[in-house]
């Protein structure tokens, strides 16, 4: 049987798992070997709905609604994609439907679609007309506009500077296009719960025994005497309705919280000149907002301008289909994600006007899934069942037969049963009594409760990780995670703390000391660097009207680099309108560069590169030296790589900036060719390398060490150079000497890429650091441990980053730094970046074994104890020592507030001194539980 360990007899730590010494953790792991039983899933993460559909019909249920509480819903999930399909195609109808619906429950949402034909409020144009522009992608009606500039006026915002964005302004926007909210679906109250924690067939048959035990014992003995048997299981059952209705309901309320939380997306608008900060909700018609790799598009809209911007719609089309945006293709709808590119966009629709919040408001989201632990604990159950269910049979049989064979005797020792002077009335109730006896037998010997308990046991530590910091997208990460063997963590904002300062630049081959006086370069070098850092750059520098502080924001590295410069002397603004941007190639991890292409006053046209400094360095050919001469860089290279290693070594993370003159007749002409334009690499003049210090996060090298006490190895992934990230490996004590590090505990992502399959699988084990590794080179590092018989967890932040993610056994993504992207294929959200709530998680995830384990051995002793009990008196003496209403209570208190009181149990200091349970948790079984326990509990019962 599954669940069940092989069980070698010894007596097991409850807390521990496996010994440490146990390694035959990797004889079993062949991904794909064994399939016979329906039970042995150990990941349900990408598990297909077939294995999942099989062992719940392997499963012996006797109360479905109760064991699969929880589960995923396989039926309801196809009918969710009918759903999406459906809106699709009547978008339209379906609207009206649910404002008409809305309507009649009270009017609540504001700016409802009213078909005002022109106006709306105190702009020129109607929410109808725009709405019926964005969903039917109508660029002929944008055209009337005006294109975006028209609409723009239309819609009073400046698309550069967007909307005032005053609460008047806001009010107003809000009441003549609606807000970009939609109505939810209501949970279910706690009635619903109660009525369905009623709906379980063996406390229906319960009821059914304490209503004839009820009514019989008044007849028989008085109202005073007779209501006792009746009456306590009556009070029984309610107690477990009660008791399951209010934690169903508790569970319920949480998982609505988090779906709240996890909807309320925050990102940036530009309002009022300046780029702010706002939650999805507070996005109104109007407003513009910037657009980059991995975001979700907020709400409907037009593209404003944007660059090689590629949406993922497949979201909202269920096709798997990347579509290119252009003035040719400039409708965005809500919901869909950035896969590649930068760009801008105007908001025209928001809320239940978008197809996206028609979808959120009509889908409830119950988002149910399956975890191993409750797979197994099923295979368990379901043993368990099976052989309660036998003794039950055979109970009931011997119990029958000893009764009509005149074998029973009332304490007075009158015979119970004698044939032909026994009236009806009492055989029927004395044989209601054995049926009873029977039927709570299969109660308590079915643990119900064990499936139960785990989901209990998640739910509670789930709640204990949102108060450490750490989001639970997927419930089943909770108990993963406490079985993970290795850690997979990127080092920027993870390790560090993400607050960039250039301390170091090189111009030439003069070190500018400090690296923001720019009275010692020419004023030619300042500004083309100016020029360089101002206009190839997705960050923003506002500089406040009355003279406040200077606003720079963007990611950490640009806003290290705009700081830098506007120490330096940049104006942002003026070099901005000073000269044109024809072309942006956006960095990005693969590459690790980016780009763009410039037309000055002058009508020269540049292109401006800044990325990882010895990637940049190898393509250029030259340097401006301190003294602004263009100097050739061939003798010089190793002075600039010696520089490089030097900055990395002291943990520096080293960019580069480099332009360089295209040709007039090599620039495209049209949009067209624009699109399709890769902006020449090569040939470049390097105008200075800075080193930006990012320091290491205060606590995580403690965080580190506590991991290595559980046996858990963390390793470093970064797209950083291999001297920079191993320099921060030994600050925090990922390494622990200089002399460890050798390939391949360090290695390049470049060299892991080459190497065979098996190659890969082999080094993997020993890899420690990887630097400049790209994405994909995580996702090869992660299926390379996984294939080794690793738990893998892996933290990413970037879009890329998605797939390593998703195929990791626990995929953690970064609440503050992590792309939407990344945060959607991940399973924990890390609220606050930082590793040592990584670690927390494991904590949280090792107790959840710990107290399932503890609840295990609690209901197995229990049961086996009643069961034996039973059995041997029932055949030996004909009677059942403990009635019906002693066993009820029995269960009552071990399914349920045993499972309660079990799952809430706070993790010891010890959980963390162990090896983890690794991919095989070995639950304790028959053989393995302590006997002495099992005899005493006999006893006492
Ligand atoms: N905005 C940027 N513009 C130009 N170059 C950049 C920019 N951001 C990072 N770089 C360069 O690219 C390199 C790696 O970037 P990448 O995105 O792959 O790693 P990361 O995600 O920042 O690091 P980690 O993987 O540790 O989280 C950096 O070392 C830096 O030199
Ligand atoms: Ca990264």
């Amino acid at each position: 049987m599954s669940g069940f360990s092989s069980g070698d007899g010894r007596l097991q730590d409850l807390e521990a798992g496996p010994s440490k010494d146990n390694n035959d953790l990797n004889t079993n792991l062949d991904p794909d070997a064994d399939t016979s039983d329906p039970f042995d899933i150990d990941q349900t993460k990408n598990a297909t709905p077939q294995t999942l559909k099989r062992w719940r019909q392997a499963a012996l249920v006797l109360n479905a609604s109760r064991r699969f509480r929880y589960t995923l819903d396989l039926r309801k999930q196809e009918e969710k994609e009918q759903r999406k399909r459906m809106i699709r195609a009547h978008a339209q109808v379906i609207r009206a439907a649910l404002l008409f619906k809305l309507a009649g429950e009270k009017g609540i949402v504001s700016g409802t679609p009213v078909t005002l034909p022109g106006a709306a409020g105190d702009f020129a144009v109607g929410l109808e007309r725009l709405a019926l522009m964005t969903r039917d992608h109508k660029l002929s009606a944008l055209q009337q506009y005006g294109g975006v500039k028209g609409l723009s006026d239309l819609l009073k915002t400046n698309l550069e500077t967007g909307i005032y964005g005053d609460e008047v302004d806001l009010l107003n926007r809000k009441t003549a296009f609606g807000s970009n909210t939609y109505p939810r679906k209501k949970g279910r109250s706690f009635w619903r719960f109660l009525w369905e924690a009623w709906q379980d067939l063996t406390l229906i048959i319960l009821i059914v025994a304490a209503s004839v035990s009820l009514g019989l014992g008044i007849k028989t003995e008085g109202l005073k005497e007779g209501w006792y048997d009746g009456g306590s299981i009556f009070l029984a059952v309610l107690l477990v309705i009660v008791v399951t209705a209010t934690s169903d309901y508790r569970q319920s309320l949480q998982f609505q919280n988090l779906n709240e939380e996890k909807r309320n997306i925050q990102l940036e608008v530009v309002r009022g000149g300046r780029i702010v900060k706002v939650s999805i909700y507070d996005v109104v018609v109007g407003d513009v907002v910037p657009l980059k790799i991995g975001d979700q598009v907020p709400a409907d809209g037009v593209l404003v301008n944007g660059h090689s911007l590629a949406i993922d719609e497949s979201s909202m089309t269920g096709e798997s289909k990347i579509v290119y945006k252009d003035k040719n293709e400039p409708f965005l709808m809500s919901g869909c994600k950035v896969a590649d590119g930068v760009g801008t966009m105007l908001v025209t629709g928001v809320g239940i006007n978008t197809e996206w919040g028609l979808l959120m408001a009509s889908i409830s989201e119950d988002t149910g899934e399956e975890t191993p632990l409750q797979v197994r604990l099923n295979g368990v159950a379901t043993f368990i069942g099976i052989v309660g269910l036998s003794v039950a049979v055979s109970v009931l049989v011997v119990l029958l037969a000893r009764y009509f064979t005149g074998h029973t005797e009332d304490p007075d020792g009158t015979k119970q049963f004698i044939k032909g002077r026994t009236n009806f009335d009492d055989a029927f109730n004395d044989v209601v009594k054995i049926f009873t006896i029977a039927v709570t037998i299969v109660v308590v010997a079915v643990p119900e409760g064990l499936p139960l308990a785990v989901t209990l046991t998640l739910a509670y530590s789930m709640r204990k990780m949102m108060a450490d910091k750490a989001l639970v997208r997927r419930l089943s990460a909770c108990e993963t995670m406490g079985s993970a063997t290795t850690i997979c963590s990127d080092k920027t904002g993870t390790l560090t703390l993400n607050e960039m300062t250039v301390v170091e630049a090189f111009v030439g081959k003069k070190k500018i000391n400090p690296p923001s006086d720019s009275s010692q370069l020419p004023a030619s070098v300042v500004s083309l660097l100016n020029e360089g850092v101002a206009q190839n750059s997705t960050g923003n520098v506002f500089v406040p009207k009355d003279g406040g502080n200077i606003e720079i924001s963007g990611s950490p590295t640009e806003k290290a680099i705009l700081s830098w410069a506007v120490k330096l002397g940049m104006k942002f603004d003026i070099i901005r309108s000073d000269s044109k941007i024809l072309h942006v190639f956006p960095f990005n991890s693969e590459k690790k560069r980016g780009g763009v292409a410039l037309q000055g006053a002058d009508s020269e046209v540049r292109i401006h590169w800044k990325g990882a400094a010895e990637i940049v360095l190898t393509s250029c050919s030259g340097y401006i030296d301190s003294n602004g001469c263009l100097q050739s860089i061939n003798e010089d290279k190793e002075f600039f790589k010696a520089a490089i290693d030097e900055m990395a070594v002291n943990s520096l993370r080293c960019v580069a900036l480099a332009y360089r003159l295209c040709e007039k007749e090599k620039v495209p002409t049209d949009e067209e060719g624009f699109n399709g334009w890769i902006l020449p690499e090569d040939n470049l003049v390097l105008l200075a390398i800075v080193g930006i210090k990012d320091p290491c996060r205060p606590g995580v090298k403690d965080a580190v060490k506590i991991c290595m006490d559980a046996g858990v190895k963390v390793r470093m992934v970064t797209g950083d150079n291999i001297q920079t990230a191993k320099a921060i490996a030994l600050e925090c004590g990922i390494l622990s000497s200089a002399e460890d590090a050798t390939e391949p505990t360090i290695i390049e992502g470049r060299v892991f890429r080459e190497l065979s399959d098996k190659e890969r699988e082999q080094i993997a084990k020993k890899i420690t650091v990887m630097g400049r590794s790209s994405p994909s080179d995580k996702l090869l590092l992660v299926q390379a441990l996984r294939k080794g018989g690793d738990v893998v967890a892996v933290t990413g932040d970037g879009t890329n980053d998605a797939p390593a993610l998703h195929e990791a056994d626990i995929g953690l993504s970064m609440g503050i730094q992590g792309t939407e992207v990344a945060k959607e294929s991940s399973d924990i959200i890390i609220l606050d970046d930082n590793f040592a709530s990584v670690v927390k998680v494991v904590r949280w995830g090792r107790s959840v074994y710990a107290n399932i384990q503890k609840f295990i051995q609690f209901q197995l002793t229990v049961n086996v104890a009643a069961l034996v009990i039973n059995v041997v008196a029932a055949i030996s003496s004909g009677d059942v020592p403990l009635n019906s209403v002693q066993l009820l209570w029995v269960n009552l208190i071990m399914d349920t507030l045993g499972a309660l009181a079990l799952a809430t149990e706070p993790p010891t200091d010890n959980l963390m001194h162990r090896s983890p349970v690794g991919r095989r948790f070995e639950l304790p079984c028959s053989c393995q539980f302590p006997l002495c326990t099992l005899v005493f509990r006999t006893l006492i019962l």
